[in-house]
């Protein structure tokens, strides 16, 4: 029986797939290399084949339960530890990307455990420490100790300035506490079982002062019985949906806790031996920048989970999309075409593919700048131009991480609907996936908060009368005059670029005009910014990040691709990418008068529907390119080999066993049975 439907299975579902692998006018492994770098390509590979033949990373689609989760996650994180991949991610940067990117392909719980430990919490107390540290960070390297990083608490999670957390200073110790409910830590990851160590962020009063917002490395368990210090109360959050329910998101109380003075993160502070507060920070506000400069390094390492999330979305139902036939020309199940071959299903699912490709151009030229950046920081180096330099990545980090989270959970959401019923089961992965991705566009900033931080240093520079010119060139479009629309050329991505500029010049001076005249009606600061935020600053916040992303492509494609077909094909990708993105201003670029009647507006949209249908024979291939392992991908109805109606009725297979309850309903039925003879 079983045999009979194998074979009857097969012959429904010859793989597809290899047909549409054949049209394609590039080399997809030529392709991959040129995008990723070949060195990078063979580093994850490795790391998957280590993962594959270990026990401890075989897994299926069950559900599990909130202890499974973490007992699992634990098991993993200990092997990766074993297999000691990295220290710390400026020891070996190429190494650290690559565990990176499988990581939080395979699941992004297991990958959280692993950085918020080296590069949250360690980072922490390594970029605010000094060598009174020395000890910990050793311990940290060496996975002696398990860290968490406390910054967010019950009543306060953006506005980071007002934790509320006191730590005072007695006598050569620091005592702290939890003054009330709101004050409780909480969502720390890491934390609620396994952590010995914190990062906590809180307010320093010294002989009676608050010094305002400080960071302390503070022990809080015993790392033998793992009970925690007097002083100390620890939880957890309870139930969470996709792989963070595997994160031991804690809270943490404290009542009077002593530690001794090594706590306090003293780079730039410190506390005299008589009890004085010294500090070489000029402000509170530079205190607190310096203090969450580590999260800026994250929210760069959250722009690839958008990256990761729209790859994974289109690579799952652009397969399944040519293994899926559903209607036809002509009547019978023989003449039914893959829904691949829909305008609509191009239209709903290209975008993103093209999305992912340049965004994560876009991503390896962002770390590639930042970690010259860091480089340059580690050497002691204070200039000028390196105060520039963090400024614009911290303008560009806070616009691209809003983009890139929310393209990832689009990309997801259309990615399930786009493979009908099979794409809600869990063996697609779409709805774990986008669960999984969701908080990316909370944590380490929230992306219509962090988006003001974007407008904010772009308004700022546009008060400036001079040349404006910035270590990665991401604002040079305020030394170019705008253009009005004047038609299409031969180049589409610059006519797109030019727009681009025409928006960004629009949409400053729309929110500056309107900020004066509100600073003329009396509101304050505070007001005129938030007044300001609809329709204007948020959309300049957007498009600058969209414009940049646009134009590292660009620049990738001239000037670091060689293979001829590979170009062609990135230059399609591009082109879709840049369509796309800029259609979702159509209203803006008609309100700010780019230009005027229906012509321009048409005309993109037509050059947006050719775009996707020139790379109808290229997508499958393209999708091979950015595609994760089969093994790290973990998706029936995305495997590599097309066979998913084999795929989907094997898991099937795996759920024919009747529960025990069924005994119940069984006894219920004769019951009534037997009631309704009387
Ligand atoms: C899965 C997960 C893991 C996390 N891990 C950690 C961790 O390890 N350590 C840690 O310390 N924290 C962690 N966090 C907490 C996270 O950093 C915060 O949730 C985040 O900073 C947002 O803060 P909030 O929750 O207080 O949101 P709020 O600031 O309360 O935001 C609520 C709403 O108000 C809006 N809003 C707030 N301010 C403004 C404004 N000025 N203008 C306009 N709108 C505004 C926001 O856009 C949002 O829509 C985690 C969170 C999640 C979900």
């Amino acid at each position: 029986m079983t045999t009979h439907y194998n074979i009857k299975m097969r012959k429904m579902t010859a793989p597809l797939i290899d047909k549409y692998r054949k049209l394609a006018s590039f080399d997809w492994r030529t392709f991959k290399n040129t995008i990723e770098g070949e060195e990078h390509v063979i580093l994850k590979q490795k790391i998957v084949d280590k993962m594959k033949a270990e026990p401890v990373f075989q897994r299926d689609f069950r559900v599990l339960s909130l202890e499974e989760s973490r007992e699992i996650s634990h098991k993993r994180w200990k092997k990766i530890c074993e297999w000691n991949l990295f220290k710390d991610p400026y020891s070996d940067v190429d190494q650290f990307h690559a565990l990176v990117e499988v990581l939080e392909g395979y699941d992004q719980g297991n990958a959280a455990r692993l950085f918020l430990h080296a590069n949250v919490f360690g980072a922490a107390v390594k970029s605010q420490g000094t060598e009174r540290h020395a000890e910990i960070i050793k311990k940290i390297d060496n996975n002696e100790v398990v860290g968490a990083f406390c910054l967010t608490e019950i009543s306060h999670g953006s506005n980071t300035a007002e934790v509320q957390t006191t730590v005072t200073y007695d006598n050569g110790e620091l005592i702290f506490n939890s003054p009330n409910i709101g004050a409780i830590k909480c969502w720390a990851g890491n934390l609620s079982h396994s952590a010995t160590h914190v990062v906590v962020f809180a307010q320093l009063h010294v002989a009676g002062k608050n010094e305002g917002f400080h960071g302390f490395v503070v022990q809080v368990r015993d790392p033998i019985t793992f009970q925690t210090l007097p002083g100390i109360t620890i939880g957890d959050m309870g139930s969470k949906p996709g792989a963070w329910q595997g994160v031991e998101n804690g809270w943490l109380k404290f009542d009077n806790h002593r530690a001794p003075l090594i706590a306090l993160l003293n780079k730039g502070c410190d506390i005299t031996k008589d009890g004085k507060y010294v500090t070489s920070f000029k402000s509170a506000s530079e205190k607190q920048s310096v203090s969450l400069g580590t999260l800026s390094v994250g929210r760069l390492g959250i722009i690839g989970k958008g990256v990761t999330a729209s790859m994974m979305a289109s690579t799952i139902a652009l397969r399944y999309s040519v293994a899926r036939r559903q209607f036809g020309p002509i009547k019978g199940v023989e003449n039914e075409i893959p829904v691949f071959e829909y305008p609509l299903q191009q239209f709903r699912l290209f975008p993103y593919l093209t999305a992912s490709i340049c965004m994560r151009i876009f991503q390896k030229k962002f770390f590639e700048h930042f970690t010259g950046y860091m480089m340059r920081v580690i050497q002691g180096e204070k200039s000028d131009e390196l105060a520039k330099f963090s400024r614009e990545i911290h303008a560009l980090s806070s616009g691209a991480k809003p983009v890139a989270t929310w393209l990832g959970n689009e990309s997801l959401a259309e990615a399930r609907k786009a493979c009908g019923g099979h794409g809600f089961l869990h063996l697609s992965r779409l709805n774990t996936l986008r669960d999984d991705n969701d908080p990316s566009m909370t944590f380490e900033g929230e992306n219509f908060m962090i988006l003001q931080q974007t407008s904010n240093i772009l308004l700022a520079k546009s008060k400036s009368s001079a040349k404006i010119l910035t270590p990665m060139r991401t604002m040079e479009f305020f030394n170019h005059q705008p253009i009005k629309f004047q038609g299409w050329t031969n180049d589409t991505i610059s006519d797109v670029l030019q727009a681009y500029r025409f928006l960004l010049h629009h949409l400053i001076q729309k929110t500056n005009s309107d900020a004066e005249i509100l600073k003329k009606s009396g509101k304050n600061a505070f007001e005129v910014r938030n007044e300001t935020q609809v329709h204007r600053a948020l959309n300049l916040s957007i498009i600058y990040s969209e414009n940049t992303i646009i134009e590292w492509t660009k620049e990738f494609l001239e000037n670091e691709v060689e293979d001829r077909n590979v170009k062609e094909v990135l230059r399609k990708v591009l082109t879709l990418y840049s369509l796309f993105v800029l259609e979702r201003h159509l209203a803006t670029l008609y309100i700010s008068e780019y230009t005027t009647g229906g012509q321009f507006g048409d005309q993109l949209r037509e050059k947006l529907r050719s775009s996707i249908f020139s790379l109808k024979n290229e997508a499958i291939a393209l999708v091979d390119s950015i595609a994760p392992d089969d093994f790290i991908l973990h998706s029936v109805l995305g495997a590599s080999d097309g066979r998913v109606y084999e795929r989907i009725f094997a898991e099937f297979q795996k759920n024919t066993k009747q529960p025990e309850w069924i005994c119940d309903l069984a006894q219920f039925l004769h019951k009534n049975s037997q009631s309704s003879k009387l």
